[in-house]
């Protein structure tokens, strides 16, 4: 029996390579094909040239008045060039790298060309002879992001035999009060106007539809994931001892502020329960989270299981371990290191001591993820930083003990839509309050050519004693230019300050040499720190209270704000600079963004608003979920809709048993019996 699950190769004419090529861009039943919807369409009805603007995308139809030209110009490049009497008046068509194109058009024949109009010179460059087939006068035609094994047309012609043969098969999953409510399109209908919408308006509603079937869906199995998680028995009951908790915290050097208490109970309570801890603990730069996650470790440790932190560099790691294992000595709590560049024997030694349960907690980057490390009772891990480590080398981490409890801590914050989308599946944590006495960062924005009032400040600060850092990023192309860029600086300030102490920090010195500068900085037998960005993340250096940051206009807000929060960690009032003479009206943006606020929370709106979302977390490694259809920003209200009607669902009927909730389930169904086929 045909069935949406059926694999491509059921169509005909897919065979092997056609399947390989379909599998490159996620398809590979005919279900996916149906929902692989276009990115853009071209408006294809044909068009009088009367009434196009300059630069307009348009079809035009005529008749070709002469022989053709086909010119080419070095080896890969070449030109066709036709003249076509449209209506009255002969235009001339330029196509170019489609050679091809020559002997499929005939002299005094008539064609259809989709191209870009210039009004000025009455021409048109073309992109595309349009084919009988697309139908000429009434179309939008759908473009499709593919890849260079499958062409748009196979692709098309493929959706549309599939929609032929399957389009009886297309349920309905967003239940049918939700569907009323929203003025919804019924999904048989959505598949075909997103494929073949007869003009803008319905592409525009079946998009709506489809946009927020998408959303749904995403926020269904968000939900499902949570519920599985609270499940009792799934995860570790970790029984931890409140007295020596206590009296851990009286050993601090600091009141714990309310925030830091309120999450700490918060993770330990869910520590706690049976089930399996997914939790985020989110807090603006310098807000105190390490100290968060070191009473978490401890927690874990007096329940009788061993705890890790995972961070992403060795740096961070030597870091954490010095200032941790001081930290829980009083304790008696072993705490180990394990990074990539540890001696051998030194590496035999703390994977032994991990495997028989004698280090108690274990600091590391990714070498805690590898298949020789062995924990004897895994039963916390928290991952620094989780934005950049792959969603795979979280669950490795995970797989590695008996499903320890995870937090995931992370000094980027995240706007609400996002964090929706991205941890939906998450409880999460906020420090929303910093240590009292802090005062905001004195920031201020200064042309390349007002440096010398920056130098003025700088020494007023070292003569009270204070330390800076003077940041310049990475921007030439070649590491060998930047880091002359940053030894002339360096240079620079070691003439102007002939009485302290600068040192260089880059990437390219080696791990000890970078450990060694950054030991002698927090020990402040260097008071001016020049270095490329290998400060951004979690330098603690409370002494040092001025930043100042050249090429500002090169970094983007929260890396800006991530650097800036590397002063201010104590209770002088620190200063920001910022240098830079920003070319456009983004960057400008970013500067004024950053002189008005030093709140984490409202940067990180304002650079979803500037830049998107894909950008805020770089790469694909942000964990942020591919939409194919919605936009997470711009259906930011619908992206709320969909959440709050899933959790709704999901707390009045987790089981799913509800006639209007069938859809839903067997949607998960289907992708849970995937998963397990392509794992
Ligand atoms: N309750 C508190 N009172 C006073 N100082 C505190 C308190 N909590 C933490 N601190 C200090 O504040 C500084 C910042 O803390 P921490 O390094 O944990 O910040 P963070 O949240 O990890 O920030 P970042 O993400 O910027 O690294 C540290 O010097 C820490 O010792």
């Amino acid at each position: 029996m045909a069935s949406l699950m059926d694999a491509v190769t059921m169509l005909p004419s897919v065979g092997p390579k056609r399947e390989s090529a379909l599998r490159q861009l996620g398809i590979v039943t005919v279900g996916d094909l149906l929902f692989y919807f276009p990115f853009r369409y071209d408006d294809i009805r044909t068009r009088s040239w009367q009434e196009l603007g300059d630069g307009e995308k348009v079809t035009l139809k005529g008749t070709v008045i002469a022989p053709l030209v086909l010119s080419r110009f070095g080896r890969n490049r070449n030109r066709l060039s036709l003249r076509l009497l449209v209506e009255d008046l002969p235009i001339v068509v330029t196509f170019f790298n489609q050679p091809w194109l020559k002997d499929k058009i005939e002299e005094n024949s008539e064609v259809a060309v989709f191209g870009t109009w210039n009004a000025k010179r009455h021409s048109l460059a073309g992109q595309r002879l349009i084919a009988q087939a697309d139908g000429g006068d009434a179309g939008m035609s759908p473009i499709y992001s593919v890849n260079k094994n499958i062409r748009q047309r196979t692709l098309v012609d493929l959706i549309h035999t599939a929609y032929e043969k399957y389009h009886g098969l297309l349920r309905e999953v967003v239940p049918d009060s939700l569907r009323t409510h929203y003025r919804l399109e019924p999904t048989e209908t959505v598949v075909h106007n997103m494929h073949f919408p007869k003009n803008g308006e319905e592409a525009r509603l079946a998009r709506r539809s489809a946009a927020f079937r998408e959303l749904f869906l995403f926020e269904c199995r968000m939900q499902s994931l949570r519920r599985d998680n609270n499940q009792v028995d799934a995860g570790l009951a970790l029984d931890y001892d409140l007295t020596a908790m206590r009296e851990f915290i009286k050993t601090l050097p600091f009141e714990l502020t309310s925030a830091q208490k309120r999450v700490v109970n918060e993770i330990c309570a869910d520590m706690k329960r049976a089930h399996h801890m997914n939790r985020l603990l989110q807090g603006d730069v310098g807000s105190g989270k390490t100290i968060v996650a070191v009473l978490a470790l401890f927690a874990a440790v007096t329940a009788g299981y061993q705890a890790a932190l995972m961070v992403p560099t060795e740096i961070l790691a030597e870091q954490h371990y010095t200032k941790i294992a001081k930290l829980l000595a009083p304790m008696h709590v072993t705490v180990g290191i394990l990074t990539g560049s540890l001696n051998a024997s030194d590496r035999a030694h703390a994977l032994h001591d991990i495997e028989t349960g004698r280090m108690n907690v274990i600091i590391g980057t990714h070498a805690l993820i590898q298949d020789t490390v062995k924990f004897a009772k895994l039963g916390l891990a928290i991952i620094d930083e989780q934005h950049r480590f792959g969603v795979n080398q979280r669950r490795a981490l995970r797989q590695k003990g008996i499903n320890p409890d995870v937090l995931m801590m992370t000094a980027t914050p995240i706007p609400r839509t996002l964090a929706i989308t991205t941890y939906g599946e998450m409880d999460v944590s906020t420090i929303d309050e910093l240590p009292a006495g802090r005062q905001p960062i004195a920031t201020t924005w200064l042309k390349s050519n007002q440096t010398g009032r920056v130098l003025t400040q700088l020494k007023t600060q070292l003569a009270t004693g204070a330390q800076a850092y003077v940041v310049t990023p990475l921007i030439a192309e070649s590491e060998a230019v930047d880091l002359r860029n940053a030894e002339d600086l360096y240079e620079r300030m070691q003439r102007a300050l002939p009485e302290y102490h600068v040192a260089l920090l880059h990437g390219q010195l080696k791990n000890q040499e970078k450990n060694a500068i950054m030991g002698a900085f927090s020990r402040n037998e260097v008071q001016v720190l020049v270095a490329t960005t290998v400060v951004e993340v979690g330098m603690d250096v409370p002494n040092a209270n001025m930043m100042i940051i050249f090429d500002a206009d090169r970094f983007g807000l929260s890396q800006l704000h991530q650097l800036r929060g590397r002063v201010g960690r104590g209770n002088q009032q620190a200063f920001c600079y910022l240098i830079a003479d920003p070319k456009n009206q983004v960057a400008i943006a970013r500067m004024e963004a950053m002189v008005k606020t030093t709140d984490g929370f409202v940067l990180a709106e304002k650079d979803l608003q500037l830049r998107g979302p894909g950008d805020v977390f770089g790469d694909e490694q942000s964990g942020l979920p591919h939409f194919n259809v919605a936009d997470p920003v711009g259906d930011s209200a619908m992206l709320e809709v969909a959440h709050d009607a899933a959790k709704e669902i999901f707390q009045d009927d987790p089981s799913l048993a509800a006639p209007d909730h069938t859809g839903i389930a067997s949607y998960l169904a289907e992708l849970k019996k995937r998963n397990q086929y392509f794992d």
